[in-house]
């Protein structure tokens, strides 16, 4: 296939399904995939939403990939290239009684028929022609009706045990997901050009919850099986890959008869009782019967639950002289102990180890946990051990996603989807600015913004709106609080009364209404990592609760004017204004979740926090805040540029019999390694998000600013290893060393920082004879760089020089150069090339165990890494080892940072150098 005809159907590219199908946008950014519901009349009784959104195509930077693929002979061997999209599979929840705004949703998403296109199609449809949702759980037979006349869809029902395990598979082990590639040929026909099989993984999905702790577990995929799934429901199942056992004691059973018992209107309500109640007044303990002693002689201590609800019938009360916060934690532990009996027994019988536990019955509450995984502790003797799951209530919504049928498997292709961001973004309605939303006429209103579900309906646009209008108001209603961890809860064996039940409940991502898996193709560990399984990105232990306050206090502190900022990157339009509202309720309630449970997301770091603020203004449609900031602050740059390069050349090689007069081997060459790593270490200074650095521009313009900072630059730095990265770069003595064959660097901010810092670094490297690649992030992060800006960047700076301009030619980067060349490429070129990858972050850290697949492939040859900046040299990566050398810059604009990681003050600086061991 030509590369212009994959351009168009990359354009219009669409996935389908055997049973639904939907069509992306060219106007929008993200188009719907496919969709499936499952409706359980369970505890709360809830319709549980599943589907898959496209990232939007990203051509802009198109010209530079193709020039990356080929250098670094990134391919897909004999298979047809399709483009591999990332895009995020949403969890969306409602309750049951409000099934009609779960069929608002899905008409304003337009899941049931297909993107915006104002054909929409379907590559199937049900025997009747309408099109199909699968849906599992009793709801594929009630709503039936309901979802034929509102939507004009059919339910296909799938058998829900199958579901359940097929999602519990999904999430524990990865899973493979079938993939249609439709385009439309020239006569606007569309026709199936292939399929694609996506393998999805999902790290941190399983944990065990005792007395309070929550951990992960990592789950080998080659033994995970077998394994007995528990599915508490109303009622609940237990799976090892057909339903072996079950019991009627569940969720329902708890809901029933708590409702009946309390009058309570809610389940979460009655969840919430239980967190101030006290069982031992209902139920009767061992002590109860031995006279407040323990019965030794059977390991049963005097707080062990002898009869649930046993004190009720030996004392003349009423049901009124309970509390219903007792009765509600009597029965809470009565079905949890149950059932973690019963699903141990059947794990027994079947010989298993591992006890999956899911369900909505769960839903996140610590105590539930707790209980069920004493119980089975308590009954195994500590053989067995019972694990939760992150997305327990979306199992059988995710098994019904998984199950639509595949289509012939001919030229099939793998790619990996990982999930990169592990968050739950939670909806939270905003403050109203400016008209109602109903009157708003913007393309990319609040509606996306607000429910993190994808991206501006131009169609539905006032449907959508309106919808969710309702939302905003409804927003806290919907939103199930779940009750606190409170730590230590079950004390001496599960069997005791919650020591803290605390009065407050969570805002709980697990129980809001939407989730969002982040799903991105071929993120790859990074090949130059020295011991990949031992390396842990963050520096900084945010399990260490100081730390963790210190954190959480700094980002709350920037976040008004980061919300200005956003709002003002938008035009500081009403909308804006809204979605800045939103963005900083969404982004405070995770902070504010974080700060209850730090791994609710999953094992937290810095890095993670940094991505989960930048990752929330994308959901609430801020593309690029600092953009204009960026803009400016690289055309300043870009101007004082030549002047910099010509100081930089006027240390020019001095003859070897001058050096021999004043006894000095290579002077010149060392003042110009040393004003160049100074350079980059004092440009580090443009940070906008550093506080201190944020109140210094105020004081100065960045001419001024980077002068002051250079005139800082004394030596010794703080951690300075200067002088061995100098010997390895110029040699001593006679030895005179061979240059390094590739560097990558892996550059910061824009403005100075990349312009006069990293652009001389590189040049110097290049003049050696070392080839550059450039690593920028693929998303906008702050004020950093990104690979898609660089490019420009390079090309004007590459106006002034000559080595620039040649290496960016030979490196593909000069776009206008290449199309003059005869074979559209550089190849023959005698540069050395300097070229671009993205990373694959979208945030100020990095990651490495997640990176493109291209910054995977051009690591191959790398023989030097130079990683800059605060975020990817220290909070991340100060501690990794790598197989090559590495050069670890970074000024730290963090008064707290600097005195516990280098024991110096803000504005010192790091130079670390790490050869090969
Ligand atoms: C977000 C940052 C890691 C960016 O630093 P950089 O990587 O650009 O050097 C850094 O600015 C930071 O840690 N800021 C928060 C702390 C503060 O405001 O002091
Ligand atoms: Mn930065």
């Amino acid at each position: 296939m030509g590369e212009g005809k994959a351009e168009g159907w990359l354009k219009r590219l669409h996935y389908a399904f055997s049973s639904i199908s939907f069509s992306s946008s060219e106007l929008t950014s993200i188009s719907s995939s496919r969709v499936n519901i499952e409706e359980n009349a369970v505890a709360g009784s809830l319709i549980k939403l599943v589907y898959f959104s496209r990232h939007q195509d990203r051509l802009t930077n198109d010209k530079r990939k193709k020039t990356v693929k080929e250098r670094f002979g990134i391919s897909n061997g004999n298979r047809r290239s399709y483009p591999i999209l990332g895009g995020r599979l949403h969890f969306v929840k409602f309750e049951t009684s409000k099934i009609n705004e779960c069929l608002d949703f899905i008409s304003s998403k337009q899941l049931h028929c297909g993107g915006m296109d104002s054909h929409c199609w379907h590559s199937e449809t049900s025997p009747n022609g309408n099109a199909l949702i699968k849906a599992t759980g009793g709801g594929a037979y009630k709503f039936a009706d309901l979802f034929k006349e509102r939507l004009g869809v059919s339910l296909d029902k799938e058998d829900e045990m199958d579901c359940l395990v097929a999602g519990a598979n999904f999430l524990l082990k990865g899973s493979r997901l079938f993939l249609s590639l439709f385009e439309y040929d020239e006569t606007s026909v569309l026709v199936t050009i292939g399929m694609m099989e996506l393998l999805l993984a999902i790290r941190h999905e399983a944990f065990t919850h005792m007395e309070g702790q929550k951990e992960f577990v990592q789950i080998d995929q080659n033994d995970l099986f077998p394994y007995l799934l528990v599915n508490i429901g109303s009622g609940v199942s237990m799976i090892k890959f057909e339903r072996v056992s079950g019991t009627n004691v569940g969720g329902g059973t708890y809901w029933g008869l708590g409702r009946l018992l309390t009058k309570c209107k809610s389940f979460d309500e009655l969840l919430e009782l239980s967190q101030r109640g006290d069982n031992r007044t209902i139920d009767m303990l061992v002590g109860d019967i031995y006279g407040g002693m323990d019965y030794n002689k059977i390991g049963l201590s005097a707080t062990t639950i002898a009869s649930s609800f046993g004190k009720a019938i030996s004392e003349k009360k009423e049901l009124a002289d309970y509390r219903p916060e007792d009765i509600s934690l009597s029965l809470l532990r009565m079905i949890s102990y149950n059932i973690g009996q019963i699903s141990y027994l059947n794990a027994l019988r079947f010989g298993l180890k591992r006890i999956f536990f899911g369900g909505f019955f769960i839903r996140g509450h610590a105590y539930t946990m707790d209980t069920i995984s004493f119980a089975v502790h308590f009954w195994s003797k500590g053989e067995a051990q019972a694990m939760f799951l992150r997305h327990e209530g979306f199992l059988g919504a995710l098994g019904a996603f998984m199950s639509y049928e595949k289509h012939g498997l001919d030229d099939l292709m793998v790619h990996q989807l990982v999930e990169r961001f592990p968050m739950g973004a939670p909806y939270t309605g905003g403050k109203i600015h400016g008209p109602p939303l109903g009157n708003l006429n913007e393309k990319g209103g609040l509606a996306l913004n607000i429910m993190v579900l994808g991206r501006p309906d131009l169609i539905l646009e006032s449907l959508l709106i309106s919808w969710m209008e309702k939302f905003v108001q409804k927003g806290t209603e919907i939103t199930a609080p779940v009750p606190m961890a409170p730590p230590g809860t079950t004390g001496l064996g599960g069997f005791e009364v919650p020591s803290s039940k605390g009065g407050t409940l969570r805002s709980d991502a697990s129980a809001l209404n939407v989730g969002v898996l982040h799903l991105e193709p071929t993120l790859e560990v990074f090949p130059l990592l020295a011991d990949p399984k031992m390396y842990e990105p963050n520096t900084i232990d945010l399990s260490d609760h100081n730390e963790l306050e210190y954190w959480f206090t700094v980002l709350s502190e920037h976040l008004s004017d980061l919300v200005d900022k956003a709002v003002a990157s938008e035009g500081g339009t009403d909308d804006a204004k809204r979605r800045g509202d939103a963005f900083a309720h969404a982004f405070s309630a995770h902070l504010a979740r974080l700060m209850e449970e730090p791994a609710a997301y999953g094992k937290l770091g810095l890095a993670n926090l940094l991505e989960l603020r930048e990752e929330c203004l994308r959901e609430f449609q801020f593309v690029d805040v600092y953009r204009s900031i960026k803009q400016r602050e690289n055309e300043a740059s870009l101007a004082v540029l030549p002047d910099l390069l010509a100081e930089l050349d006027s240390m020019t090689e001095a003859s070897p019999f001058f050096l021999f007069l004043i006894g000095i081997k290579s002077f010149n060459n060392e003042t110009r390694l040393l004003t160049l790593i100074e350079g980059a270490l004092a440009a580090n200074i443009f940070d906008w998000g550093s506080r201190a650095c944020v109140e210094l521009y105020h004081k100065g313009t960045i001419i001024e600013i980077y002068r002051m900072s250079r005139n800082k630059m004394q030596r010794p730095w703080q951690v300075d290893d200067f002088d061995v990265f100098k010997e390895r770069m110029l040699g001593s003595g006679d030895k005179k060393p061979h240059p390094h064959k590739r560097a990558l660097l892996f550059v910061d901010n824009s403005g100075a920082d990349v312009v006069l810092g990293m652009l001389p670094l590189a040049r110097e490297l290049l003049r050696r004879g070392t080839e550059v690649v450039l690593v920028a992030n693929s998303l906008p992060a702050l004020n950093d760089a990104t690979a898609m800006e660089l490019p420009d960047i390079v090309a004007e700076a590459a106006k002034h020089c000559d080595i620039l301009r040649k290496a960016a030619e030979a490196g593909g980067l000069l776009v206008d150069a290449m199309i003059n060349t005869s074979d559209g490429s550089k190849e023959n070129s005698s540069s050395v090339p300097l070229m671009v990858v993205e990373n694959g972050c979208g945030g100020p850290c990095i990651d490495l165990r997640q990176v493109s697949s291209e910054l995977a492939a051009a690591a191959k040859d790398a023989d030097l890494i130079i990683l800059e900046g605060m975020g990817r040299a220290l909070h991340t990566n100060f501690n990794a080892r790598f197989k090559c050398e590495a050069l670890k810059l970074a000024m730290v604009k963090n008064q707290r940072l600097a005195e516990k990681l280098i024991k110096g003050n803000i504005y010192d600086c790091v130079c670390r150098y790490e050869p090969v061991s």
